[in-house]
Parts: C-alpha cells; sequence; structure tokens
C-alpha cells in the first residue's frame, strides 16, 4: 500500500518557494518564487536579494531614507525568470510567496507564463498589486491564492546514521 501523507504538487512547488525565502537577506519580508513547467518540472528558483557583486553587507536594507533597499534588490519572480537560463517559460505555472508587483507582473506576462500561484497578498491594496491584477487579468493570466491543506511542513535533517 503506498504512503497517503504525501505532499501535493501545490505543496511541493510552494514548499520549494518558502525554502527559497529563506536564503533572503531582507530582515523585513523574505520572498521565494519556483517555476514549473507543464510537466511538473521545476525549471527555475529565485529569492530577493541584491544582484551579483552588490554585497549585502555594503548595500542598504532600509525601507525609508535617502537611500533604501527598493533602488536595488531584485524581487524574488524576477530572479526566478532571470535564472531560468533561457528556457522557454511558455505555458510555465509560477509559485511565489507573495502576490507579485508591477514590474514582475511585465515580465510574468512577456515570459509566457499562465498561471500565478502565491500565498501572501499583504500588499493587495497597494497601487502595485492594483496594477498588477488589471495587467495579468488583461492577458488572461490565472491567479489562485494557495489555501494549503497542512499549516506547516517540518524538514529534519537528522538521519539514522
Ligand atoms: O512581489 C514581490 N517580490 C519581492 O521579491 N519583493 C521583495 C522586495 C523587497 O526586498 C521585499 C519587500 O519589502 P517590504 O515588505 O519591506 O516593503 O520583498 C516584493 C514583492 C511585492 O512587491
Ligand atoms: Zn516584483
Amino acid at each position: 500500500m503506498k504512503r497517503t501523507d504525501y505532499i501535493s504538487w501545490d505543496e511541493y512547488f510552494m514548499g520549494v518557494s518558502l525554502l527559497a525565502a529563506k536564503r533572503s537577506k531582507d530582515p523585513n519580508t523574505q520572498v521565494g518564487a519556483c517555476i514549473v513547467n507543464q510537466d511538473h518540472i521545476i525549471i527555475s528558483t529565485g529569492y530577493n536579494g541584491f544582484p551579483k557583486n552588490c554585497s549585502d553587507d555594503v548595500f542598504p536594507w532600509e525601507r525609508t531614507g535617502k537611500d533604501t533597499k527598493y533602488a536595488y534588490v531584485v524581487h524574488a519572480e524576477l530572479n526566478a525568470i532571470l535564472n531560468s537560463g533561457g528556457q522557454s517559460l511558455k505555458g510555465a505555472s509560477l509559485y511565489v510567496s507573495l502576490f507579485p508587483c508591477n514590474e514582475c507582473t511585465k515580465a510574468i506576462i512577456q515570459s509566457g507564463i499562465r498561471e500565478i500561484v502565491y500565498l501572501s497578498d499583504k500588499y493587495a491594496d497597494s497601487d502595485a498589486t492594483l496594477a498588477s491584477k488589471t495587467m495579468l487579468r488583461a492577458a488572461g493570466v490565472q491567479m489562485r491564492q494557495l489555501k494549503p491543506h497542512t499549516e506547516q511542513i517540518v524538514l529534519d535533517f537528522r538521519v539514522d546514521k
């Protein structure tokens, strides 16, 4: 008899996104993304962080003031698109822990991604999110908020030997 407590595809790919988010150095919001093709194969992952060679210890993580993170940080979704190494994203699904902003949405639509599965929509009332939703609706990209059947998945690094 097969196991019955295995995780669903949605939980698996959102779980990968959440694990990617754990790599983020952002002290306030850690975002993770995972792009999956129609065969359920992971094409790419990403999290929010500064561009290559722009040191996490030099560039600012402040949210307010003269010099903020917003000018420098690459969003998780854009990193995932850029990390896909030129593979076609046509018909792919994007799993992301936070609803995409309008700038990422432009790249998502242009890359051919057809579905966005998200967890949090904490900036739902922002102009960026409203613009995202307007563009995604116009472009016919599906959006759905994941309602997980489980509250958490624990990774256990302990082994027998
Ligand atoms: O979709 C997103 N993807 C993404 O990676 N981010 C990143 C940019 C920032 O590093 C952080 C948001 O920071 P804050 O919540 O402090 O404003 O999340 C933010 C959004 C939402 O706009
Ligand atoms: Zn974005």
